[in-house]
């Protein structure tokens, strides 16, 4: 359903630019109608004297001129500059552009709000929205920002929306022609992508059980080809998943790769594990299981072995396995 602002916006096909939105603002390309409007509001010596590029007065002649420049600058790839519009009112109370460096590797952030609009969050709305949209359209990794040195609200803005001092300067204001005012720098970095690297010493829960037959045998499951420690006999189980307890995790591992059906009351916790292997830590809890229901069967091509505890030995296993042996040979 159209809302207020589409009827009250200018025909989106007059506008040669994107269109951004945000809870009480729309960021639209410039037009030449708005030049009334852009001149009224920055004809304002507490704008002007703010702004590097504004003189004062500022003519009328700048405001339709400024905002011919803007258009060829955003055709040339040269800045991306946008009326913010009251979405309620359709109203245009201020500008934010970007100003692209040379080879798009960063651009700089720029803004005015008309002075009646001020205190009201409408900066930092904008400018939120602006950053956001910089960093997703374009390979920028870096946005710049100068305010004066004394202009705190806008020093505050800017931290606000996550830029960090980088140094001050000074630099000329063409309100205050032949001097250098003192200025304060901002940068906000693009984030970077945390990449998940798994570390050396990353804890893996592994859960196993010694499946202990009327004999007393227990059963021990050959790693299949392909798989790491490929041939070496282990207990069944595998990893415990998010969210999953270690009983949870023994139940479905043994219903996957056996074909048996185990109750959580009857793994009785028993010993574990705990070896640093080259890639991760495994730490392993191993419990014990006399019932369960239905034949055990190699589900997932392992060979399967039903061993007496004092012929364990006999049976090449992972090293984090070794020290469980001889306890379960004196325990059971
Ligand atoms: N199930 C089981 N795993 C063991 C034992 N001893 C031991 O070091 N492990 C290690 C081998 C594996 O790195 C890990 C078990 O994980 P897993 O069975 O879910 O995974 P996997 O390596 O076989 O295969 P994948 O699913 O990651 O491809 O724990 C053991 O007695 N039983």
């Amino acid at each position: 359903m159209p809302d207020l602002l589409d009827s009250l916006m200018p025909d989106m096909h007059a506008l040669a630019g994107p269109v951004l939105r945000t809870s009480r603002l729309a960021l639209r390309p410039l037009l030449a109608e708005d030049a009334a409007v852009f001149h009224r509001l920055i004809n304002d010596w507490e704008i002007c004297r703010r702004l590097p590029d504004a003189p004062f007065p500022y003519s009328a002649t700048l405001a339709t001129a400024w905002i011919a420049a803007a258009a060829a600058d955003r055709l040339a790839g040269r800045a991306e500059q946008f009326a913010l519009v009251d979405a309620a009112t359709g109203e245009i109370i201020g500008c934010a552009g970007l100003r692209m460096a040379k080879g798009h590797k960063s651009a700089d952030l720029g803004y005015w709000l008309g002075r009646a609009f001020w205190g009201q969050g409408y900066g930092v709305e904008a400018a939120r929205r602006l950053v956001e949209w910089a960093f997703a359209a374009f390979p920028i990794t870096r946005l710049t920002a100068t305010v004066a040195a004394d202009n705190d609200a806008s020093a505050a803005l800017l931290q606000r929306v996550g830029f960090l001092p980088s140094g001050k300067g000074s630099q000329i204001f063409m309100c205050r022609p032949g001097q250098k005012l003192p200025v304060k720098h901002f940068t906000l970095e693009r984030e970077v992508p945390v990449v998940a690297v798994p570390r050396k010493n990353a804890v893996l829960l592994v859960v196993a059980v010694a499946l202990i037959d009327a004999q007393g045998k227990i059963l021990l499951a050959r790693r299949p080809e392909g798989k790491k420690m490929a041939g070496m006999w282990e207990f069944p189980g595998g990893k415990v998943e998010t969210g999953e307890t270690p009983e949870a995790a023994l139940v479905r591992e043994l219903h996957e790769e056996l074909g048996v059906e185990v109750a959580a009351g009857d793994l009785a916790p028993f010993v574990f594990a705990s070896h640093p292997y080259e890639s991760f830590h495994l730490l392993m809890p191993v419990f014990l299981c006399r019932r369960w229901k239905g034949k055990p069967a190699p589900k997932e091509g392992q060979a399967l072995a039903w061993v007496a505890p004092d012929r364990l030995v006999e049976y090449p296993m992972p090293p984090a396995d070794r020290p469980l042996i001889p306890m379960l040979r004196d325990f059971l």
